[in-house]
């Protein structure tokens, strides 16, 4: 079994288990009462390449990262440091995340945040918004076709805006099939959690012009945003590198302002 088989075993097993004890009526009153979700397609467009910083506790690669105390204070020195989007990890058995913290962190700051996840359902969905998610991820590796397109316009309708992730070509086409606005390029194949960091340039250019390409895992200094940003990348996903760093919010600020370069301005692009 590989490793995204396993996980989504376990994501399956603890699924069963809160459909029985939450009902999707439940959500759905839940996800009523918040706010609409914050659109994160403008910022992301925008001239420059934006940093998505996640809060993430562990993962089954590298087991524990950070003790994260206080997850909401730490998406608060991710916002200050200029992070355009918060990620925050809601699996549990590999990643030590929760929909607590996904709540925390919602509560804690303005920017759009995103419930990162292994989704199948659309229960899934339902609890991101319930929780305050304006995104939620879908990774193309662990759907049927059908199913993934089926997700992506559920999620639109809840006005949750889908990250699409992909780690090969085949992927991307089925990303973009699915009618993906934003696609995430993963250097990180989570069949055998290998990190190949040419993933991006590779399939950067098969992603349609007016699609966000994201360029996630493995990032880890202003040097790497510069080199995606010359790849084509309209944003970075960056968690591992900030948890475990002494100053979150400071590195996420040198990461923001390399990828704020004046030479990488690619806005006249669109
Ligand atoms: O910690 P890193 O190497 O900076 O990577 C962040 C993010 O890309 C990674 O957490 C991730 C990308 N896709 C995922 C899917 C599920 C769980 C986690 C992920």
């Amino acid at each position: 079994m590989s490793v995204l088989e396993e996980i989504l075993e376990g994501v399956r097993a603890d699924l069963a288990e809160r459909e029985h004890h939450v009902p999707l009526d439940q959500l759905k009153a839940m996800a009523a009462k918040q706010p609409p979700a914050r659109d994160p397609l403008p910022l992301l467009r925008s001239p420059g390449v934006s940093v998505i910083a996640e809060v993430k506790r562990s993962s089954p690669s590298a087991g524990s990262l950070a003790d994260i105390g206080d997850p909401a204070q730490l998406a608060g020195d991710y916002e200050s440091g200029g992070a355009a989007a918060i990620s925050v990890l809601t699996e549990q058995r590999r990643f030590g995340g929760s929909l607590d913290d996904l709540r925390a962190v919602r509560a804690a700051v303005d920017t759009p945040v995103l419930r990162k996840d292994f989704i199948v359902t659309s229960y899934q969905l339902w609890e991101a918004r319930a929780h305050g998610a304006d995104l939620a991820l879908l990774i193309v590796a662990a759907l049927e076709q059908i199913a993934l397109v089926s997700l992506v316009e559920r999620a639109e309708s809840m006005g949750l805006t889908p990250l699409v992730e992909a780690h090969t070509a085949e992927e991307v086409a089925r990303a973009v099939d699915a009618g993906a606005k934003i696609i995430g390029i993963n250097a990180r194949d989570l069949t055998t959690l290998d990190v190949d960091t040419t993933t991006f340039d590779r399939l950067a250019p098969t992603v349609p012009d007016d699609v966000v390409k994201i360029a996630e895992s493995g990032v880890k200094a202003p040097r790497d945003v510069i080199d995606l940003a010359r790849a084509g990348a309209d944003a970075v996903l960056v968690g591992e590198s900030l948890v475990t760093g002494r100053d979150p919010r400071s590195a996420v600020a040198d990461l923001v302002a390399a990828g704020a370069h004046p030479a990488l301005n690619r806005g006249g692009q669109r």
